[in-house]
């Protein structure tokens, strides 16, 4: 990986992390557990998204060995009372929503076992990438509880909440073309393909103007749930901020001076 340098998150190697240019690669790091997020995780991806590097420009996220995330370790559920779950359910929500607020785009590679809370992660990436062994599940309803890490609020944005029923009350398990059709997955590659495509994509957001990256991941959402009224006023308010920085007069010179790349369908 080029120029890559490895580094572990906080004291643990929970996270094997590697910048190379302006990409970061957040690797799930329990593969004996099935990447099964447990206290540690998702405290090392909080610190992660915490510290970004300076120069970082998009993260990928993916599992180390055969799968995304078993979800939630279940191990650590056996002691909570309803305070303790609560507690729980609001720092996965912290650190979620971290990811799906930070200031550079975030991109999930996705293999084999998407499950629980792993696919509840990859909701608040904002591109989901999967290869054909990926798979998705929420099996809650088979073990007696209900999703804790956002799910509720962002599956059914991105499904429907008519799926996300039938999953969470048959434990149906979807196929990775399943969740590419449903608008779970944006793109799904060939075998093993997942990262390849998630680090290509990340090079190519990275290489937008930041400001436009911004806009995308901090206004558009909003602009998207907004009244018409209010998301058109939002949208010519963010198009004119855009359009006034000198990073965009930069780039559409360069258009018009034939000095950057047309528009070509890939
Ligand atoms: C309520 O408040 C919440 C909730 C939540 C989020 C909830 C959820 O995520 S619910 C979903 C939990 N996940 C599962 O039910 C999946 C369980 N795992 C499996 O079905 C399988 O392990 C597999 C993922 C399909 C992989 O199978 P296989 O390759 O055959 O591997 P195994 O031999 O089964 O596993 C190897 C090893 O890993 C352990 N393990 C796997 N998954 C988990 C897990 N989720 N938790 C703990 N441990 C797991 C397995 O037991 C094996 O261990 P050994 O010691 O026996 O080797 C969020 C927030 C809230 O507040």
């Amino acid at each position: 990986m080029g120029n890559a340098s490895t580094a572990s998150a906080g004291q643990s190697d929970l996270l094997k992390i590697e910048q190379n240019g302006a990409v970061l690669t957040v690797g799930l790091n329990r593969p004996a557990k099935r990447n099964a997020l447990n206290d540690g995780i998702i405290l090392a991806i909080q610190d992660c998204f915490s510290h970004l590097p300076e120069g970082t420009g998009a993260v990928v996220i993916h599992g180390v060995g055969d799968h995304f995330s078993s979800g939630l370790d279940l191990s650590e559920l056996t002691e909570h009372d309803a305070t303790e779950g609560l507690r729980h359910s609001q720092m996965w929500h912290r650190v979620f929503d971290r990811i799906q607020y930070s200031r550079v785009p975030v991109i999930a590679a996705l293999k084999g076992a998407v499950i629980g809370g792993g696919l509840e992660l990859a909701c608040a990436a904002h591109i989901r990438v999967a290869e054909p062994s990926a798979y998705f599940a929420l099996p809650e309803g088979q073990r007696g509880i209900f999703v804790g890490g956002g799910g509720s609020v962002r599956l059914p944005r991105l499904i429907g909440v008519a799926r996300m029923i039938d999953m969470m009350l048959t434990g149906r398990v979807y196929s990775a073309t399943e969740g590419s059709a449903y608008g779970f997955s944006q793109y799904l590659t060939e075998a093993e393909g997942a990262l390849p495509k998630a680090l290509e994509l990340a090079e190519r957001v990275a290489a937008n103007a930041p400001l436009t990256n911004f806009a995308v991941l901090q206004a558009l959402p909003m602009i998207a749930e907004a009244n018409p009224q209010t998301g058109l006023l939002m949208e010519s308010l963010m198009a004119t901020v855009a359009q006034s920085d000198k990073e965009a007069k930069r780039r559409i010179r360069a258009f018009l001076e034939h000095k950057t790349a047309k528009v070509k369908p890939t």
